[in-house]
């Protein structure tokens, strides 16, 4: 039976379990990030189909099997696209992250041209394509996700002209200068405009997008209009007042969607919830023992602003010697994927920051940094937000960042300070979170310094209206609003 929708996330979906030499595709034990909300889009199909990529060698392609099904979760199929070792080098760690992210994130500095292999990365993206379009049904929806399939909505709508197409770019989107330096602009942006459907978290993304469009393109406006009520429209650095909505290039209406991915609170909840997550959160505060707890959570990633929070909690140890055995700081950096490069340095730069910190501070009774490098489970994690006293999520640049709003939901709208960067797609949803400025020494040292000292009524009237937006927009709500927008697109284009 062919899948009358189909999503295209270059990571798999599932757990791969090896028991007693035989394979098992279980549901992922970690269920935060964006894998649990994208499944979840299976729940209304009969059929369905999530193409990914899985690295093999030579001798496992021989008896490769291309399509598999999740234990529990039948009513989809999982089509692997076997890439080679070479291949995912080439085309994820090396042109995705080397040549196309630090143009993402703004970071022109970082692109590197002379190492990125443009062919393989298109060719990847036909086998994505090919993969797709083998599965759909000939008006199915065909769902593709971010920046590592920029070309597949082009192949897709020359092997099956009647599909609907639909992206959404989860990563920030930047100005027209930025995006430009990327010498296959055209090929891109021509291919996003094979969509029906190209979706982004904020307007500023999405405009930002309509400007690369028409600067490249003659591409007709067909309507504008202002941003979503829920979207701060002017005042901060990702504001936007009005949003380009519809496109029209070569024939094809282009919709241009900005609605920010939303946290699944019943489920934060229902994990905090869990006896072991109250018996794990009383063991974390008797820890405590009564000090401040400082939350930073996220990726090794020179986006993430690592460098900048640990250099103001260093100033503010500095500045406020009573701050001394009062505060702890806990950072959670998930280390990066091993074999990339470029966060290699990002990481031993976090290291050495910590170790001069904590070198420069630590007492024996305390030590003012707590660095975890390996991954958290997610009901700890939960955990540590719970607790924390404040929330310190200073991205460069961050399509949205959902640790923020993890954050908020964990505290129920009860108090906790989240301090934001203002460059993080949802500081845009959350002007209630005290914003601050990564690239200001000034702004981050007042930012701590108001958080620490925040009375609690005030807390608790920021938490409460944060709290309000993130379980009203949750990933429910951006779910429905998508497929609201799919049922639009005429079935039979042609
Ligand atoms: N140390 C950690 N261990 C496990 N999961 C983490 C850790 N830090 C962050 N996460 C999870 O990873 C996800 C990060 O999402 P987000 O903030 O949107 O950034 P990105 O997708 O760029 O990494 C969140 O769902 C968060 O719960
Ligand atoms: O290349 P990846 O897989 O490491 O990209 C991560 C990317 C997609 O999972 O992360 C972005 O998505 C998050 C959810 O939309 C968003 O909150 C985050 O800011 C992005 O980096």
């Amino acid at each position: 039976m062919k899948s009358s929708l189909v999503i295209l996330y270059h990571r798999e979906p599932y757990d791969e379990v090896v028991e007693n030499g035989k394979i098992y595709y279980r549901p992922q034990k970690s269920p935060n990030g964006i894998l649990p909300t994208l499944k979840s889009f299976f729940a209304g199909v009969e059929q369905g189909t999530w193409v990914a990529w899985k690295q093999v060698n030579a001798k496992q392609k021989k008896k490769f099997e291309e399509k598999v099904t999740v234990e529990g979760e039948g009513n989809y199929a999982v089509c692997r696209v076997p890439l080679t070792a070479e291949q995912v080098k080439q085309f994820y760690h090396i042109t995705s992250k080397e040549a196309f992210w630090p143009i993402l994130h703004s970071f022109p500095g970082h692109f590197t041209y002379a190492t990125s292999d443009w062919e393989n990365f298109k060719n990847v993206n036909r086998l994505f394509a090919e993969a797709a379009c083998r599965e759909a049904a000939d008006d199915a929806l065909i769902w593709v996700h971010d920046y590592n399939l920029w070309m597949a909505p082009q192949y897709i709508r020359e092997l099956k002209p009647n599909a609907r197409i639909a992206f959404f770019h989860h990563t920030p989107f930047p100005s027209v200068d930025i995006f430009n330096i990327l010498p296959w602009r055209e090929e891109i942006i021509g291919s996003l405009l094979c969509c029906d459907v190209v979706g982004f978290h904020i307007p500023r993304y999405s405009e930002n997008f309509v400007n690369v469009a028409r600067s490249l393109f003659e591409v007709e406006v067909v309507e504008t209009v202002p941003a979503a009520e829920n979207l701060t429209p002017v005042g901060i650095a990702l504001a936007e007042p009005e949003v380009t909505s519809k496109l029209k290039y070569k024939g094809q209406l282009v919709q241009v969607d900005p609605c920010p991915v939303g946290t699944n609170p019943k489920h934060i909840q229902s994990l905090l919830d869990q006896p072991e997550a109250q018996t794990r959160f009383e063991e974390m505060r008797e820890e405590l023992q009564g000090r401040k707890l400082i939350i930073a959570a996220g990726r090794v990633d020179y986006v993430k602003g690592n460098r900048e929070l640990l250099e103001a909690y260093e100033r503010l140890l500095e500045r406020q010697p009573d701050q001394h055995g009062k505060v702890q700081l806990v950072v959670t950096c998930v280390k990066a994927a091993a074999g990339m490069k470029v966060y290699k340095v990002t990481q031993s730069q976090i290291e050495q920051l910590v170790g001069k910190i904590n070198g420069r501070f630590a007492r024996l009774d305390w030590t003012p940094i707590l660095l975890f490098t390996e991954p958290v489970p997610f009901r700890d994690l939960l955990c540590y937000y719970r607790l924390a006293d404040i929330c310190w999520t200073t991205p460069l640049r961050d399509g949205l960042n959902l640790v923020a709003k993890e954050y908020v939901v964990a505290h129920k709208g009860e108090g906790g300070v989240l301090i934001l960067s203002e460059f993080v797609g949802a500081a845009v949803e959350l002007p209630e979170a005290v914003l601050t400025n990564p690239y200001s020494l000034d702004r981050m040292d007042e930012s701590i310094d108001q958080a620490l000292v925040m009375p609690e009524a005030e807390q608790k009237k920021r938490m409460a209206k944060m709290y309000k937006t993130v379980t009203h927009y949750d990933v429910q709500y951006w779910a429905d609003h998508l497929i609201n927008l799919y049922k639009e697109i005429p079935s039979a284009k042609k």
